[in-house]
């Protein structure tokens, strides 16, 4: 079995002019290695260098400083291989031309090119494939793009945001076709701004901010970390009982009642109702919005402030 890595960065930087006679660390010393057949989601806020790493990967954007290899091979040459593919969030499609012209175009620019309609049926873009391109929605736009990416049978797919634009519907299509493709063994990175396409379609997750990785692993393991749920209870605890609790990663005080974030929900509902006088119990999922702050805001704010 190829056990080469698909991606191995170590130390990239990449700045950019800030405009105002400075310059913004977009990507901040990254080092990141992925293994063939995982599913990957980059996870972090607007501007924390998610696209500028893709970007690098790709080789669109040069990195500063740092060693980046894709395939065992350059950024460049492993894109004209046409091992690996990306869907970005912008890309120049041509307005006048229909879905499936398009992609037959892009298709007779390939030496070994897949099937137009079959494409088209992986992406989920066969029932608007006669539509010219001006006339597809966002989202439908954002599948033309998959079919595309997906032309020359890519070992490894890059997407950039790729739900972006689509609803509810088309992003649930989008990610069973992904997961198939998961299936059959592709590689795949995404960036994403939602922990929850992280944890649905992604076993590892790493976490970026302000061109940093603040968290890599099982996606799992990052969700616990964040907080899963939130337990709040009538209690007047001394520092000392607070402090004996297992599984709190913040405290609340609100008048006699106390709010406790914790990653095991049911271990500390079971330690306060039994071994303390903590009584009136609500347990509450953390929104994703919630956990994704907490996971992301400076560690001070993250002590347990009694
Ligand atoms: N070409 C550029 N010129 C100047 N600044 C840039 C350029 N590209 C990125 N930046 C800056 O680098 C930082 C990281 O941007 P980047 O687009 O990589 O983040 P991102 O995580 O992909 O954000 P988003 O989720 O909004 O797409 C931001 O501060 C951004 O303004």
């Amino acid at each position: 079995m190829d056990t080469q890595p698909v991606l191995r960065l170590e130390g990239i930087r990449r700045s950019f002019p800030d405009g105002a006679g400075g310059r913004t660390a977009a990507v901040d010393g990254v080092d990141l290695t992925v293994s063939p057949g995982e599913v990957v989601a980059l996870l972090g806020p607007n501007g924390a260098g998610k696209t500028t790493l893709i970007d690098i990967v790709l080789g669109l954007v040069a990195a500063e400083d740092g060693f980046v290899e894709v395939l065992g091979t350059t950024s460049r040459r492993a894109v004209t291989s046409g091992r690996i593919s990306a869907l970005l969030q912008t890309g120049g499609l041509l307005p006048d031309l229909s879905v499936r012209e398009t992609v037959k175009m892009i298709a007779s620019l390939h030496r070994n090119p897949r099937d137009t309609d079959e494409v088209l049926a992986a992406a989920g873009a066969a029932g608007f494939a006669s539509r010219r391109v001006s006339r597809c929605s966002g989202g439908e736009q954002q599948r033309l793009r998959f079919a595309l990416a997906l032309l020359t049978r890519p070992e490894v797919l890059i997407l950039d945001e790729p739900t972006t634009g689509m609803d509810v519907n088309a992003r649930h299509d989008f990610w069973r076709n992904m997961s198939s493709l998961a299936d059959e063994g592709a590689t795949i990175v995404f960036a994403t701004h939602y922990l929850e396409e992280a944890e649905r379609f992604a076993r590892r997750t790493v976490l970026m901010d302000a061109g940093r990785v603040l968290a890599d692993g099982p996606t799992a393991d990052i969700r616990r970390r964040a907080g899963a749920a939130r337990v709040t209870v009538t209690w007047a605890p001394s520092d000392a009982e607070l402090a004996a609790l297992d599984h709190v990663l913040g405290v609340e005080r609100h008048g006699a009642r106390i709010e406790l974030r914790t990653d095991d929900a049911d271990a500390l509902a079971r330690e306060l109702l039994t071994r303390t006088g903590a009584h009136g119990i609500e347990v509450a999922s953390a929104s994703l919005d919630e956990a994704f702050r907490y996971l992301t805001a400076p560690s001070d704010e993250k002590e347990v402030a009694a």
